[in-house]
């Protein structure tokens, strides 16, 4: 199923959540993934990458959580490689990536899980040549920048969405709350940055 989703407007988020239950039933997991590479549009991007998640996993808490009646579930946030490493070519994109990473770890701690039995995962994957590589080009903070990222790009091994989405299931079936796991081409996914 569909439904639109922009992921800056809380009521949209709630209209997709209501369209999936009524089209497939409870949901009990959600991923938080549409993110953007934009240095020049920086608002947007922070409101993009970090306002979207933040606001997804409040809303998966209030829908959820078992301090509201809910059944509990899992929250596994996009983050990236650029969330636990400092990537130079985009800086505003690794902070919302590290913020995501600030904000899984802290949300998923024990403290929270107790009270509302929501699961807050994150997933940080290397590079997949996608869309956001050349939407990040073309919008980095200059041509130079762009082309020194192009050109890292080039350089990097290939990763493949397949590897990204068997790590993903691995992290959902065995990973703790708070986790967040790291996953790069030709290594087995690996956790870091463990509890306090
Ligand atoms: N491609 C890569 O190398 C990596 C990507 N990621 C993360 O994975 C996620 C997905 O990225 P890709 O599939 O590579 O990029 P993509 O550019 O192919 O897909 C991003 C999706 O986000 C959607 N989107 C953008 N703004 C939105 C909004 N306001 N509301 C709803 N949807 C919106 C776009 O329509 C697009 O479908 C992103 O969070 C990205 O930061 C993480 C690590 C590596
Ligand atoms: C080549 C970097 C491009 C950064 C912007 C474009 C898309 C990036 C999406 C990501 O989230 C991936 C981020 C970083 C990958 C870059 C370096 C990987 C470093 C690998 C390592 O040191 O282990």
């Amino acid at each position: 199923m569909f439904a639109k989703c922009d992921v800056t407007q809380d009521e949209d988020f709630k209209g997709a959540w209501d369209a999936a239950e009524e089209n497939l039933g409870p949901v009990n997991v959600l991923i938080n993934n549409a993110g953007i590479g934009n240095e020049k549009k920086w608002e947007l991007t922070l409101n993009i990458n970090v306002g979207g998640y933040i606001r997804g996993t409040m809303l998966a808490l209030e829908r959820l959580g078992r301090n509201q009646n809910g059944s509990g579930g899992t929250v596994i946030n996009i983050s990236s490689v650029a969330g636990v490493k400092p990537v130079p070519f985009g800086p505003v994109y690794c902070a919302t990536k590290y913020a995501i990473v600030g904000f899984t770890r802290a949300m998923g701690h024990d403290l929270h899980l107790a009270r509302t039995g929501v699961k807050i995962q994150a997933l940080c994957p290397s590079l997949v040549k996608t869309d956001l590589l050349t939407d990040s080009v073309k919008n980095a903070i200059s041509p130079e920048v762009g082309a020194a990222m192009a050109k890292y790009a080039e350089g990097l091994k290939e990763m493949t969405v397949e590897t990204v989405a068997g790590a993903l299931v691995k992290l959902l079936t065995e990973g703790k709350s708070g986790a967040c796991m790291v996953v790069e081409a030709e290594k087995e996914p690996y956790y870091v940055n463990d509890s306090v």
